[in-house]
């Protein structure tokens, strides 16, 4: 089956790697409504990856979203992942899935996807989560909340030393989460960070999604090359 994958493998070279957008949507939409959204932030320029985080919702709507949503985004190259669940991950084909320490366990995930998809753990602020996650053969760790974020109740605050310390030590790729907007990246794509995912930043953006991906790829750019 073709799969959509960003390049989940960061080579240790003397190169300054450049990080990745990573998409993630808002936790509830109206689909029609977001589809012009999203159809626009991928006109912005580079993404790698979108996630489906649709909270709570019936199987239903996050299945109709998927179908409508995850073509337009394969379209583009973008990996189209689902959160929280990899049974309907694996029924819808997606590119991926994401899971937390609550959700299903790195393992079994896996097993319900398949050795071809993307599987990617939160290891909140844990040095100890993301070895794990990593030895288990997870695709990429997540650390956060790097900012205080209104998407999400996080239970944990990330620093910076720990993707510093993380990517001089490990080859699976971190991704940087947490009320990430285009005016606090830069730390984080400094320290190391491989993905710099993103929900409200993009969506709430002033002047719109389009904009908001442009402007993190500038950013981006102007980052790795000062
Ligand atoms: C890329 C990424 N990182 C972290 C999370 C958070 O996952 P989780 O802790 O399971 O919380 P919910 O998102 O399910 O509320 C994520 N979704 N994506
Ligand atoms: C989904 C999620 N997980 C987090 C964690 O810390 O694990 S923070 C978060 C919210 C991300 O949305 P925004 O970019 O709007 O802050
Ligand atoms: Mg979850």
């Amino acid at each position: 089956m073709l799969r959509y994958r960003p390049d989940f493998v960061r080579s240790r070279t003397i190169e300054p790697i450049r990080p990745r957008l990573y998409l993630i949507s808002p936790p509830t939409i109206d689909l029609d409504a977001f589809e012009i959204d999203f159809r626009n932030a991928l006109n912005g320029g580079d993404i790698a990856c979108f996630q489906l985080r649709l909270k709570d919702q019936p199987a239903d709507v996050i299945r109709a979203a998927t179908q409508r949503l995850m073509p337009i985004a394969q379209e583009k190259g973008v990996a189209f992942l689902l959160n929280d669940d990899p049974e309907l991950a694996a029924e819808l084909k997606t590119d991926g899935v994401h899971v937390g320490q609550k959700d299903t366990p790195y393992k079994q995930a896996r097993a319900l996807v398949g050795d071809d998809a993307i599987v990617g753990v939160t290891c909140h602020d844990s040095r100890h989560l993301a070895m794990t996650a990593a030895e288990q053969g997870a695709d990429y760790v997540a650390f956060g909340a790097f900012y205080p974020t209104t998407t999400k109740d996080a239970p944990t605050r990330a620093e910076t030393d720990l993707l510093e310390w993380w990517t001089s030590l490990a080859v699976t790729p971190c991704v940087a989460i947490g009320g990430i907007t285009v005016d606090n990246v830069t730390p984080l794509i400094k320290s190391g960070a491989d993905f710099i995912a993103v929900s409200s930043g993009v969506w709430k953006y002033s002047k719109g999604p389009e904009q908001a991906v442009a402007e993190f790829n500038r950013v981006i750019d102007m980052s790795v090359t000062s």
